[in-house]
């Protein structure tokens, strides 16, 4: 038997997606050393298979299938590779699929036939747009038709904005990809002046505009530095939004006029992004090194509202999510709620400096002046990319780690808060980087009093970690080649048959699924029988919370991989548990409360299910991410450009594949599996519903990773770019917010969290900065869907604190998890909540919708509370928000929540009533407007 024809049995005894994704990638490989006529009858083989029988019925609707067609169409001589693809399209399978079209237009690209290339674009623009954008789907056609067609083809595109050139660029005068050029658009924003008339700096003054500016061929505008970097910016290939120096004038007509691209708006304040964290000290975000352990500051304030708060100190409650934080002193009494949004303007951007002496922007959404203030801006993130080497600890603020008065620190805190505290340190060795397993916080103490000039942790050998075991990241370290605990290591060279292995007499060769995508043996690790699974899935059910917590386990998502099955961590686990000490972020827990972040009781939950596809488990420490820079994982090379936004974990950047992609990806220290595994889950479950709502939300509004990389110390999330910001960008770049655009808005977010608690899962951490904004409003939708299915611009990211409900029916939770005005009245109040969180959330998201800013939580017991968000009475959606209000901020019980469809029905109410479509579009083309100022 022929290796192929080894594979293709293994596939037909096991006709499933997974061994098919090994399959394919297979038949790949040997396609290279086949002679076509045999790989053509090979694959014919298979194709009639998939096509004709029963058992390939999931396989044959799955794009990976496209794969093997296009193998078919490499080797296809009758038919020709555009005929596979007819003949594909008539089977119908993939009229939904981009992929599909674009590997079939690929083939008219290089047939160099631009009017079957136009047709395909057509049909996928067509048959697509209900699922997704036009950016979106004409991306990659962009990119193929700069590819095989010389001439220019810009016009089968339909926004020509995005089409702009860089051929009269006198830098490098080529043509490269259909970027955005930084000079074309200094120069486009520069009227014609006439060089006969005099140019006037400004109005009333008698200073003449200077050729040092820009000096375009019909205009002027811009300052030298600001050239230079677009010059700069368009060698480097990034696309940085470029601001002018808001009191730059031009002339046109001999006139002063304000330069296009800039407009000195008076507007309100801008929103800052809402966070965990609350201390300005804590603006470092979190330590390098995890930090000793602490419960977080909300952990040791005494917020538990009740009744009777105001007369007597009321218990203190648990913050159970979050990261290592300051413990805030400070902050102890009740309803500490910052007192205005001038506090959370300043948290976690790293830019506090620049927002010190200009307090009417935004730390996050304001733009630079200069270019080279951009440049300033992102290095100091990227210095902040690189995290800080501090530890939070105490009300003393941070406490550098090289400081040996850390160590007393550390000791007051856990004497007086009776918190124990944890460190992971990490060593390098010479041959490999290692993480080393936690010390305990008597470990700590004794080295230190062995040792108190030289701190334990501040040895050079830690720094020495960080600044050059991330480096020392061997590129292109794939997954195969480093076995997981306790899984055997299974030979890629013996998988093909390169090795003695298949010759052996009388031995059938044993075939055994390439890794494609994921971690072959962390794959077989979690590929459980259903038996097995259903043992797991029972024990979920049936233990409670406390065994759950106490369990041992093979899996740990925040530690190293030596950790991994480590049994003196599992019993460390225990010893954890009993001690209230953990090492893990997110989840300080507390053994009598219940706490669904617990990172044990995750991954319980995760073995429940196999790993997903697209998610890659390494046992070696993550590559460096920096702007500017690639890296390799996995066998992709991600091409980093500028950081897209920071939240209280991660680290967004975009990026660019191979392929010209671009995406977003995320980098999370430590690792998050979990988030893998939510969206994972999230799109399974809206799939698996028949409606064609959920079809929609799943596509278009649920975060998607394509491709997951958990390392040792953190993970990388590739997901789709969203170029227009979040709905926080969106709001801040928005002078007045409109009523139209938030209930547009708010009926879409009730109507994605209405699915979200369908599926059984609450998102946890509802608030402006998680959604972000897909796409821009067509002014030609029609006006009687704009209430539609169709119209989804927004998508529900960051699933990191997500709960799955599922897993965990019946449960209740106590305590906070410490989001800046978001922790719901159960929270504070220490009653048991579930879902609350999300409708709390929806409900402050809608306030700031409605009024531009952020508002508290007022009242004192249930049926009392409320927000004190001002909207005008003349606001159409005042009353329904009141009512909103009303409704999510005062639910009795978890077994009496309340209903998504109140807030989508009253806002849907409104939105009939009132709707005007002159004073919609208008508000539409704000809506736009304000993306266009949110891409970064
Ligand atoms: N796909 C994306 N495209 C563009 N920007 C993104 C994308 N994903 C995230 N961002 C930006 O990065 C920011 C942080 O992302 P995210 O919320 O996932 O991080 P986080 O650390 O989990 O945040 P949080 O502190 O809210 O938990 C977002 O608010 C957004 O501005």
């Amino acid at each position: 038997m022929s290796d192929f024809e080894i594979a293709f049995k293994f596939l037909s005894e096991n006709p499933t997606m997974e061994v098919f994704i090994g399959f394919a990638t297979q038949v790949e490989m040997m396609a290279s050393r086949m002679s076509s006529e045999e790989m053509k009858s090979n694959i014919l083989k298979v194709f009639t298979a998939i096509l004709s029988e029963g058992k390939f019925d999931e396989i044959r609707v799955n794009e990976e299938v496209l794969r093997i067609y296009k193998l078919l169409a490499d080797f296809s001589q009758r038919l020709g590779a555009t005929g596979v693809y007819e003949q594909i399209d008539k089977k119908g399978y993939f009229q939904k699929s981009l992929k599909f079209h674009l590997q079939w237009a690929e083939e008219y690209g290089k047939a160099d036939n631009l009017e079957k290339f136009r047709n395909v674009l057509d049909l996928a623009r067509e048959r697509l747009k209900s699922i997704m954008a036009n950016n979106k789907i004409e991306a990659g056609f962009r990119d193929l038709a700069d590819l095989y067609f010389k001439d220019e083809v810009d016009y089968l595109f339909l926004d020509p904005d995005n089409t702009i050139t860089i051929n009269d660029s006198p830098y490098n005068g080529k043509r490269t990809n259909r970027r955005r050029s930084s000079i074309n658009m200094l120069r486009r924003g520069c009227p014609v002046v006439d060089p006969a008339k005099k140019n006037f700096f400004g109005p009333k003054t008698k200073s003449l505009l200077r050729s040092e500016f820009l000096d375009g061929e019909n205009g002027f505008g811009t300052s030298p530095e600001e050239f230079r970097f677009a010059l700069l910016n368009d060698v480097a290939g990034d696309e940085l939004d470029i601001q002018m120096d808001e009191e730059t004038v031009v002339v046109q007509d001999n006139k002063p006029v304000d330069f296009p691209i800039v407009k000195n708006e008076n507007r309100r304040r801008p929103l800052s992004i809402v966070d965990e964290e609350r201390d300005e000290a804590d603006s470092e975000k979190k330590s390098r090194i995890y930090s000793p352990i602490v419960a977080t500051k909300d952990a040791s304030r005494v917020p538990l509202r009740n009744s009777s708060f105001l007369n007597e100190k009321p218990p203190t409650t648990i913050t159970l999510s979050s990261d290592t934080k300051i413990s805030a002193i400070e902050n102890e009494s009740f309803g500490e709620v910052e007192n205005d949004n001038e506090k959370l303007r300043e948290m976690k951007s790293g830019r506090k400096e620049r927002t010190n002496s200009d307090s009417e922007k935004s730390t996050r959404s304001q733009k630079s002046n200069v270019g080279l203030d951009i440049m300033a801006e992102n290095n100091c993130l990227e210095a902040h990319a690189a995290f800080s080497d501090t530890v939070h600890i105490g009300k003393e603020g941070i406490v550098m780690i090289e400081e040996h008065t850390m160590l007393e620190n550390v000791k007051s805190l856990a004497s007086t808060q009776n918190v124990t505290t944890d460190f992971s340190v990490y060593e390098q060795s010479p041959e490999h980087q290692k993480v080393l397993k936690p010390k305990t916080f008597v470990e700590v103490e004794s080295m230190h009093d062995v040792s108190y000039n030289s701190p334990p942790i501040a040895s050079s050998k830690t720094e020495k970690y960080w600044d050059e075991s991330i480096t020392g990241f061997t590129p292109g370290n794939i997954v195969t080649s480093t076995p997981a605990a306790h899984i055997p290591f299974v030979n890629v060279e013996d998988y093909f048959g390169n090795t003695q292995n298949i010759e052996k007499p009388g031995e059938q060769p044993q075939f055994v699924i390439p890794d494609a995508k994921g971690t072959l043996q962390n794959r077989l690790n979690r590929r459980k029988s259903i038996a097995q699974a259903k043992q797991v899935e029972d024990e979920v059910k049936n233990n409670p919370f406390d065994e759950l917590l106490s369990e041992q386990l093979g899996r740990r998502l925040s530690l190293g991989p030596e950790e991994m099955g480590n049994k003196q961590v599992e019993a460390k686990s225990i010893e954890v548990e009993e001690t209230g000490r953990k090492d893990r972020r997110r989840s300080e827990v507390i053994r009598q409360e219940n706490n669904p972040w617990d990172e044990n009781l995750r991954a319980r939950i995760m073995k429940l299910v196999s790993t997903p596809t697209n998610m890659h488990e390494f046992e070696i420490i993550s590559p460096k991410i920096l702007s500017m820079k690639s890296f390799e994982v996995g066998g992709e090379t991600y091409d980093i450009r500028n950081l897209l936004g920071q939240g209280g974990y991660a680290k967004v950047y975009k990026a660019i594949t191979e392929e010209k992609k671009i995406v977003a990806v995320k980098y999370e220290i430590p690792s998050c599996a979990w988030e893998v595994y939510i969206c994972d889950q999230m799109r399974t479950r809206l799939l698996a519903r028949n409606d064609s709502t959920s079809q929609i939300i799943s596509n278009q509004c649920i975060m998607q990773i394509t491709d997951a990389y958990i390392f040792s110390n953190a993970s990388l999330l590739v997901n789709e770019y969203h170029e227009f910001g979040s709905l926080l960008d969106n709001i801040n770049n928005s002078k007045d917010p409109n009523w139209h655009i938030s209930c547009f808005l708010l009926v879409q977010l009730a109507k994605i969290l209405e699915k979200v608690h369908e599926c059984g899962m609450v998102h946890g951490d509802i608030k402006p900065d998680n959604f972000m904004i897909t796409r821009k409003i067509d002014m030609s939708w029609e006006t009687d869907k704009l209430m539609g299915e169709d119209m989804f611009v927004v998508k529900l990211i960051d699933w990191g604190r997500a709960i799955d409900m599922s897993r965990l029916k019946e449960r209740e939770f106590k305590g906070r998890a410490g989001t800046e005005g978001f922790d719901c009245p159960e929270m504070i109040d220490g009653r048991g909540w579930t879902y609350q969180p999300d409708f709390f959330g929806y409900a402050a998201t809608m306030a700031v919708l409605i009024s531009g800013t952020y508002s508290k939580i007022v009242g004192s017991e249930l049926g009392d509370y409320s927000l004190d968000v001002e909207i005008k009475r003349r606001n159409k959606l005042r009353d329904p928000a009141m009512e909103i209000v009303k409704n999510y901020l005062n639910i009795s019980s978890c077994s009496q929540l309340p209903k998504w469809s109140t807030a989508i029905d009253l806002f849907t109410n409104v939105w009939k009533e009132h709707f005007d479509i002159s004073a919609w579009r208008q508000a539409a083309a704000k809506f736009n407007e304000a993306c266009e100022k949110s891409k970064k």
